[in-house]
């Protein structure tokens, strides 16, 4: 099973699907904001349809009711992850649940994972801008540990925050990190980042790997070369 999800973050159909065709088996990807407002959910069933498995990557953000509604349409198209703000709070979190059970097919819901801190937050703008004080790894901490008590299924935090997240809330709880930089790549808009490798090392379900693959001079290759990282004993 792959570890490593795609960020598919293109502006046309066109640089998609040519990307996805480089691929002779099906990827784990992630679709979000851009793709969707820009094409809708027929974009989510197309790519399924081509047999890939899909991160369905929305971050809702509302009042309790709306997200369940919400969550309960995004449950039809099948996805396998869903997620939202864990700064919602828990009766959001919960909601998100029961809308997710609710338009389950077949019994089947997607897993929803919470945001913890953005990948793209550093220490300093936390604590000045969102005025949220303390540690940013405690902070995270402090949030997955009322993911879990909210019935979600993971979290998304960065590489440097998962294996103490696997410590306070176990083992089967999805570490999900985006923030992914091969050794000589640029941060980007990226702050808290790590490797593959220490991703690896620090134990993380998943990694989120977008601008290193998609922006690579052979996407195919850096994505082999990354699974093979992740596959390491
Ligand atoms: O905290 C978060 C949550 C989501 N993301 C998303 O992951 C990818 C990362 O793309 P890169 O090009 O590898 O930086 C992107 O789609 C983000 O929306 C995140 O980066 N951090």
């Amino acid at each position: 099973m792959s570890k490593t999800i795609v960020a598919l973050d293109f502006s046309t159909r066109k640089e998609v699907y040519e990307f996805l065709l480089k691929f002779h088996e099906p990827v784990y990807v992630k679709i979000g904001m851009e793709l969707t407002y820009s094409f809708g959910f027929e974009i989510v069933r197309e790519v399924k349809a081509m047999g890939h498995q899909i991160f369905l990557d929305l971050k809702l953000h509302d009042i309790p009711n709306t997200v369940k509604q919400a969550m309960k349409n995004l449950a039809k198209l099948d996805v396998d992850i869903v997620n939202l703000h864990a700064a919602g709070g828990s009766t959001m979190m919960k909601a998100a649940i029961e809308g997710l059970k609710e338009g389950a097919i077949n019994g089947k819901r997607p897993l929803c994972i919470a945001v913890t801190q953005l990948t793209s937050t550093s220490q300093e703008a936390m604590n000045k801008e969102l005025l949220i004080p303390g540690n940013v790894q405690d902070v995270v901490i402090d949030y997955a540990k009322l993911a879990k008590e909210s019935g979600l299924d993971g979290v998304v935090c960065s590489v440097h925050e998962a294996k103490a997240i696997h410590e306070a809330c176990g083992d089967d709880f999805l570490t999900v990190t985006p923030g992914i930089r091969l050794a000589d790549d640029s941060a980007d808009d990226q702050k808290r980042v790590a490797t593959p490798a220490y991703a690896r090392e620090q134990g993380c379900d998943y990694i989120v790997v977008g601008r290193s693959i998609t922006k690579s001079a052979d996407p195919l290759s850096t994505y082999h070369q990354i699974e093979a990282i992740m596959e390491e004993a």
